[in-house]
């Protein structure tokens, strides 16, 4: 299993299309940590991903496990929102080869990975189905299992339950949840459910509204696993974490209004 690595953002800022969407962000990730991002619609935290997986340029200095980031790496997976980011015309078991197929991983040795990955993801049983045949939560599965076959020293992971339902995104949270305490990959997950991020983060980051975003609070929940949403502490890391995020969704609302 490979180890996490560690990620640190310096003056890191962002300018898409002639506007700086994030301005002068710095953040230190540790090895192995758990991060989730909360912000407001728009004010950047897909891009943030982006730079960091590499698919976007920004100023400043991004280092994954103490190198820079020049461009997308095996290094770094990234599970999208997307239900359709799949290859259709392959089965689950071959979605999820698919990386390891193209770096030259002999075939009984990739099926065993792949395998045992779509087992710890609850997929053993449609190893042979196709994309097209599968409910949304079980192509998530897919794409999760698809993503730790490479083992990343970093997960990322846009939204990830954003277009399931409530119950499979409870289910799919509680999996990821028992899944990060064996993986020791650095995982950083966006969300707009400060619930999902509450299950899940070692540490929250809540961004302000864009343009020119940043980083407004990091707090580290304190709180044992599985979390509880009734334990009165979760509820006051909840209510923090929301009036923090509403002053920034009424910004937001209000630059609409005067727009
Ligand atoms: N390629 C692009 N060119 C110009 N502007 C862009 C581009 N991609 C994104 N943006 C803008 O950057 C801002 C941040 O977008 P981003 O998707 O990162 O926000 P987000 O916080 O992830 O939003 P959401 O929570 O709604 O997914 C938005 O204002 C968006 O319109």
């Amino acid at each position: 299993m490979a180890l996490g690595a560690s990620i640190e953002l310096e003056r890191v800022s962002i300018t898409l299309g002639g506007n700086q969407i994030v301005h002068n962000v710095d953040l230190s990730i540790e090895a192995g940590e758990f991060l989730c991002l909360l912000g407001p619609s728009g004010c950047g935290k897909s891009t943030l991903l982006n730079v960091i997986a590499g698919f976007i340029e920004a100023e400043g200095k991004i280092l994954v496990g103490g190198k820079p980031v020049r461009g997308p790496g095996i290094d770094r997976g990234v599970v999208f929102q997307s239900t359709e980011a799949l290859f259709p015309w392959l089965t689950v078991q071959e979605n999820v080869e698919y990386g390891l197929r193209i770096r030259g991983i002999p075939k009984k040795e990739r099926s065993e990975a792949a395998q045992h990955y779509l087992r710890m993801v609850g997929l053993s049983h449609a190893l042979n189905r196709f994309p097209k045949e599968l409910s949304g939560g079980m192509r998530q599965r897919a794409q999760i299992a698809r993503v730790l076959v490479n083992e990343p020293s970093v997960v990322l992971m846009d939204e990830p339950f954003g277009a399931l339902d409530a119950q499979t995104r409870e289910v799919l949270q509680q999996e990821v949840d028992r899944l990060r305490r064996t993986n020791q990959s650095t995982f950083i997950f966006v969300t707009h459910d400060i619930w999902e991020a509450i299950t899940l983060g070692d540490r929250v980051v809540t961004m302000t509204a864009g343009p020119r975003a940043g980083i407004k609070s990091i707090k580290t929940i304190d709180l044992p696993h599985p979390r509880d949403h009734a334990d009165p502490a979760a509820v006051e890391v909840y209510r923090e974490l929301r009036d923090g995020i509403a002053v920034e969704v009424d910004k937001v609302l209000r630059a609409q209004q005067a727009a």
